[in-house]
């Protein structure tokens, strides 16, 4: 029953599955969206007031973005899976609502989403997407979709989500011998899961700590809690993520992965008996760390490859044309991206009248150059958008400032500007560099 609840409470147990009854399905799809809207609200509401919200909110969540889009608006899963932020950031107001382009899919098309939907999806982008793409190595590739998993990573199985989504809300509750469902308040809705609201207020009750215990059975029938068991499963996850997440913070101080020896070692200093986090745990909470000036390796890496990750293009229209948005928070001092090409002198570069795009800047120690980023696509790049050259110009804003870095290639040692932030930078906010104070030259 401890298994069959734990499964059950992340949504991984289905009972009674009617999935074989096709035409039952749209009262089903209409149902979830309905019986799911008050939970999603309020972890909307959660979200933008910058709490946290446990994991398993986080992913329904999710799961109600992509029904959105796959039960209402009728998109497959391939689309789905193909749906990219940039085909979010260009999408364009009309009269009911907001008109998405779905540049991805195979069958080219466009859906018209409400502004309550338009708010869901932007919640996700700005506040749940980030924590997927932080999680995310640095050999991993998110292709710029829309919808990832935990890793970062595109989705793999979107009719899987909704299943589980669907599943969560409409099973009927199927108490097995011994558990507390006769004196279960009804929660609105046919899961055996309870609402957010009900959640949040058993934590308030019984605050979750990293190195208490959860609350006992008799504690929680009287605080009220008659069918305590799922509450006191729940209760024990998230601490163990907790956990997770403390140890592999605690051996973040380096920039690489830890080893599983240092985390077995880390965690037998621990003096929890039980609810102990395996060392699977805590690398599956491993969080890479920003990239600081001082991470080289990882720099070299991200230029040669142009892998930068947590940015997206987006059109702002004429005059500015193309710029750059970042889709994950960036810290005061972290390199973001690069701009590179040929390098040359200032005086070589000032003769030179083309319509490329060219950036004087110069070093602490060295002096000023010119780097020509003569023909788009990059030469080094061609089937790659460069970000480091899209970044727009403001003089009284800028959030990110150029750096001038010699990188050490395998060919050899050559220039190239990093763009640092400035100050820390939210997701959704545009990068803006201020040019004149490299002395670039555009156009
Ligand atoms: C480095 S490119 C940036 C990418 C460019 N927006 C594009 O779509 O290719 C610089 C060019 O962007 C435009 N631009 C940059 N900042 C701008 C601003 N604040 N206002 C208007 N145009 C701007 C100018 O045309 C400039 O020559």
């Amino acid at each position: 029953m401890k298994l069959c609840d734990h499964l059950r409470s992340r949504g991984l147990l289905i009972f009674n599955n009617s999935l074989g009854c096709p035409t039952a399905q749209p009262t089903h799809r209409s149902g979830v969206l309905v019986l799911a809207k008050p939970d999603i609200q309020h972890i909307r509401q959660k979200l933008m007031g910058s709490d946290t919200v446990p994991h398993t909110a986080a992913t329904t969540f999710r799961h109600y973005c992509q029904a959105i889009l796959m039960w209402r608006h009728q998109l497959t899963a391939s689309a789905v899976k193909t749906f990219c932020v940039n085909d979010w950031l260009d999408r364009k107001s009309v009269a009911s609502g907001v008109c998405i382009q779905l540049n991805g899919s195979r069958t080219k098309r466009s859906i018209i989403l409400t502004g309550e939907e338009e708010e869901f999806l932007e919640c996700y982008l700005l506040k749940l997407r980030p924590l997927s793409l932080r999680r995310q190595d640095q050999d991993s590739d998110d292709k710029g979709r829309f919808f990832l998993g935990d890793s970062g990573l595109p989705l793999c199985n979107p009719s899987g989500d909704l299943r589980r989504l669907r599943d969560k809300y409409l099973q009927p509750v199927s108490e097995g011998p011994g558990a507390d469902s006769v004196s279960d308040p009804p929660t609105g809705q046919a899961s055996a899961s309870m609402s957010m609201q009900e959640w949040d207020a058993f934590m308030k009750a019984f605050p979750m700590s990293l190195h208490g215990n959860a609350p006992s059975r008799d504690k929680c029938v009287e605080a009220g809690y008659p069918r305590y068991r799922p509450y006191y499963v729940k209760w024990r996850d998230l601490q163990l993520r907790q956990r997770a997440s403390y140890m592999s913070r605690s051996l973040s101080k380096t920039s690489g992965r830890p080893h599983k020896a240092s985390i077995q070692s880390a965690l037998d200093k621990e003096s929890w008996t039980t609810n102990r986090p395996l060392v699977h745990d805590v690398l599956k909470a491993w969080v890479p760390p920003e990239r600081q000036l001082k991470d080289t390796w990882s720099i070299l890496t991200s230029v040669m490859k142009q892998k930068w990750k947590g940015l997206a293009i987006k059109d702002f229209g004429m005059p500015k044309g193309k710029g750059v948005v970042a889709v994950m928070p960036f810290s005061k001092e972290v390199v973001i991206c690069d701009y590179h090409d040929t390098v040359t002198s200032e005086a070589e570069g000032k003769q030179k009248r083309q319509s490329g795009f060219l950036f004087f800047i110069k070093g602490k120690e060295t002096k000023a150059l010119c780097i020509e980023a003569k023909a788009s696509p990059c030469t080094c790049h061609p089937s790659l958008v460069i970000y480091g050259r899209m970044i727009n110009h403001s003089k009284q804003l800028p959030n990110v400032k150029p750096h001038l870095h010699r990188i050490d290639f395998p060919d050899g040692p050559q220039e190239a500007v990093l763009f640092i932030a400035k100050r820390d930078i939210r997701p959704g906010e545009e990068l803006l560099c201020d040019y004149s104070v490299t002395r670039a030259v555009v156009n």
